[in-house]
């Protein structure tokens, strides 16, 4: 039996929908509401739970509050009206706003456990939900001193459910924090995408692994980051100055040593060499990194020819090989004669579809 039988998702985006799929595999019964019908109707497609009825309804153990930010506070205190759950969380990216909102509409406080998974990707919507996507991520609960020691608990048993690991933290430190490693990379992520908007055909066509490394949470959608950036104005804008401050200093140097003598030039370009060095210290501070992020899938590379029909073709031979495809990427750069197709599959698979695609003809790296 879980440890949290009913489970009231508010919000079937990206992350509600996320949320209830990982719960639906541990057993959880999940409803799920949504003001826009096509997100609630897609979630419930998906498999992440049945609609929650107009009328009254059993409160479930809780209710994930997952809209964005500026609309958690609101939606806490209609959710708390109807009496959803005897436990309530959110999972907005920041957090002191949200608890101000819920103070000043005056919620109900004690059983309210504010929280932030620190998963997600650069797309919306239910579409683009995983049932995995929290497993060994940080999930970060912030209660305030109002909150019971039950309804923490609740929250807690909530989140081992999804896979993910638990940190608690005050709301003020963990939007200082999230400025620094999701909110401001995110601003210089988009400053970076952003010279590429206007970029000639040239250039774009010699796009590589780096850029789109460096760019991929750019694509996000830009109505819910303007919230965010909104609710964490002065932590983001600190981080700002910072990395604006070594920007300037590079370009500076960069600029000067273009008309300086050889000596000079070493010299001044010492300092552009710091920040790389430092750039090397920061990148290596992030936990994880060698381990990377658990999966519960083996991923099988495909280097396919950029020709039609190529994929559908990958499918059927896996389809013939009696494996199933979870999911599916595509690394290509336009003008390149071939891709690499990155096939997630259960593990328990993945040599016999690597054997499979081998002996149609493909090019399969060796499995890791
Ligand atoms: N996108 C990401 O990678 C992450 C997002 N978050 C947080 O999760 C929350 C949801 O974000 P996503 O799932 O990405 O967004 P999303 O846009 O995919 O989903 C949000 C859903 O909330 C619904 N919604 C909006 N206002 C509502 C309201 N007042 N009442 C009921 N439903 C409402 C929308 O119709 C939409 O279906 C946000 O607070 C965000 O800060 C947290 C971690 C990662
Ligand atoms: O796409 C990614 O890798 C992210 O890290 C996305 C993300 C966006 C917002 C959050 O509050 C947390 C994570």
């Amino acid at each position: 039996m879980t440890e949290i039988p009913r489970v009231v998702v508010v919000g079937t985006g990206l992350i509600g929908t996320s949320v209830a799929l990982a719960l639906r595999e541990r057993g959880t019964e999940v409803l799920l509401s949504d003001r826009d019908p096509a997100a609630l109707a897609l979630a419930v497609e998906l498999g992440a739970g049945a609609a929650l009825p107009d009328e009254a309804v059993e409160p479930a153990d809780v209710a994930v509050l997952a809209v964005p930010p500026a609309a958690v506070g609101r939606t806490l205190l209609e959710a708390q009206k109807r009496g959803l759950a005897r436990v309530y969380t959110d999972v907005a990216s920041v957090k002191a706003r949200p608890v101000m909102d819920a103070v000043d509409l005056g919620c109900d406080l004690r059983h309210y456990v504010p929280g932030h998974p620190l998963a997600g990707r650069e797309r919306s919507g239910p579409a683009a939900a995983r049932a995995d996507l929290f497993l060994g991520r940080p999930w970060a609960l912030c209660p305030t001193e109002a909150a019971s020691a039950e309804a923490v608990a609740a929250v807690e048993a909530l989140v081992r459910a999804c896979g993910a690991e638990l940190h608690h933290l005050d709301p003020v430190e963990h939007d200082q924090a999230v400025a620094l490693v999701s909110h401001g990379p995110h601003v210089a992520a988009a400053a970076v995408a952003a010279r590429l908007a206007e970029a000639p055909p040239v250039a774009l066509d010699l796009a590589g692994q780096g850029v789109r490394d460096v760019t991929r949470i750019a694509a996000s959608d830009p109505a819910l980051w303007l919230d965010i950036l909104t609710a964490n104005a002065a932590p983001v804008a600190e981080v700002l100055d910072a990395v604006a401050g070594d920007l300037a200093l590079a370009a500076a140097m960069l600029r000067a040593t273009s008309s300086a003598g050889p000596d000079v030039a070493e010299v001044i370009m010492q300092k552009v060499g710091d920040l790389l060095s430092r750039g090397n210290t920061g990148r290596a501070r992030i936990p994880g990194k060698h381990g990377g992020v658990p999966s519960r899938y083996a991923h099988v590379q495909v280097v396919i020819p950029d020709r039609p029909g190529e994929l559908a073709r990958i499918f059927e031979a896996a389809g013939r090989a009696g494996v199933n495809i979870e999911d599916v990427s595509i690394e290509h750069s336009p003008g390149l004669p071939v891709g690499v197709a990155e096939l997630s599959v259960r593990p328990e698979t993945a040599e016999t579809l690597a054997a499979a695609l081998r002996e149609s003809g493909w090019s399969v790296p060796v499995l890791p």
